[in-house]
């Protein structure tokens, strides 16, 4: 789908892109850095809006310093900032889109009609988009960059700007752009943890360099770690508590930290698997106490947690912080959400409004040559 060799962008004071490599194929793929990283940059150049400094880069087989044109007839874009007329309706403003791609009236129409209600926008369709809430403006930029019905949709950092549930409904939406109607999907996000759940690969950078490109379940291999929660009972009124002691009365490992992103992760004791003897012994004490079992499972690693040796290594003896990390790396609330307070790399942690279990890439991705 998009493949880039040695590709570089250079302003006069900041390398936005440096010599990048990538190859990535069908599928949702989410593109991740901290702000300034050069993902929009990336964008702009794979569409043919922007030239490359160095390097090559192809999107459908396509080189983009050439076919620029015949490239954004076959890929969709959502650009990052708001940018929709805000006296017209989504209906008339997608048509407008729709007619730009080429298609014809009737076409425009009917094509406009089935993408607003795929995105959830049936009811409100012809009301001035001036009085959308954030998560409707972002719907019809979803909708104006699918409705000429693309091979590719580049969509940048869709989920700006929404509370948890909208980024939930969002991310949903883009899974399903590629599940339901087979349209590739290269998503940029500054959150490590939010695409682990939606994209088939994950790419990495950081200051205009690659980081790692990996599909995700390589990211969130299993690890040796069991999650384990409980009912309470009439005996046992805090139940967690209970198969803490009586599991330490074993010599089972028990993990001071807490699992951050599952429903119930106050409940969740995090325990070291042996062995299968460990899973005996659990189920052997939640049975011995008189506890419901409601989950025993491997965890697997979160994104975030694949880069947070690399912070550690900066945070060292000696170390001058990660490549390519701003200033103010500990900025408010710059301990992790989990309790060991590590980061990922150039991270600082994500506001209130964040998933507990995401990492927000801080600002300065990007070289700053002076
Ligand atoms: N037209 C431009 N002129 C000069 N510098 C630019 C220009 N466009 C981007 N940059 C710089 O290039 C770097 C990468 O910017 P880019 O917008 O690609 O980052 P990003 O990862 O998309 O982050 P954000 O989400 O904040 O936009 C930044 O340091 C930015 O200031």
């Amino acid at each position: 789908m998009i493949a880039t060799e040695s590709l570089s962008k250079r302003f006069p004071r900041v390398t936005a892109l440096d010599r990048l490599s990538l190859d990535i194929g069908p599928g949702v793929t989410g593109l991740v850095g901290a702000n300034g990283a050069g993902k929009s940059t990336m964008i702009k150049i794979l569409l043919g809006l922007s030239p490359a400094t160095e390097g090559r880069a192809e999107v459908l087989g396509l080189d983009v310093a050439t076919s620029g044109g015949a490239i954004r007839e076959r890929v969709g874009y959502m650009p990052e900032h708001d940018c929709l007329p805000p006296d017209v309706s989504a209906t008339e403003f997608v048509v407008h889109m729709a007619r730009m791609s080429g298609l014809p009236a009737t076409a425009a129409r009917e094509r406009t009609a089935d993408t607003l209600r795929h995105v959830g926008l049936y009811e409100e369709r012809y009301r001035p988009i001036g009085g959308y809430s954030t998560g409707m403006k972002q719907r019809v930029k979803l909708a104006q960059a699918l409705v000429h019905d693309p091979q590719l949709v580049l969509l940048d950092e869709p989920t700006n700007g929404l509370d948890p549930v909208g980024r939930d409904e969002m991310l949903g939406l883009i899974r399903r752009v590629y599940t339901d109607f087979g349209i590739s999907v290269l998503v940029t996000s500054h959150l490590l943890g939010e695409l682990e759940r939606t994209c088939d690969h994950v790419v990495v950078i950081d200051g205009g360099t690659l980081l790692r490109s990996s599909s995700t379940s390589d990211f969130t291999q299993t690890t040796t770690t069991l999650a384990v929660e409980v009912t309470d009972t009439d005996t046992h009124p805090d139940g967690t508590r209970a198969l803490r002691e009586a599991l330490s009365a074993t010599g089972v490992t028990i993990h001071a930290g807490s699992e951050e992103g599952l429903p119930g992760a106050g409940h969740i004791l995090l325990i070291e698997a042996k062995g299968e003897e460990t899973y005996d012994t659990v189920r052997d004490t939640v049975a011995g106490l008189g506890l419901g079992l409601v989950r025993m499972e491997q965890r697997r690693h979160h994104i975030a947690e694949v880069f947070r040796p690399r912070q550690a290594e900066a945070d060292g003896p000696g170390g001058s912080g990660s490549g390519g990390s701003g200033p103010g790396g500990n900025g408010p609330g710059g301990n992790g959400p989990g309790s060991d307070g590590t980061r990922a790399a150039g991270a600082t942690t994500v506001g209130a409004d964040e998933h507990a279990s995401d990492y927000a890439l801080q600002k300065g991705g990007a070289r700053d040559e002076h």
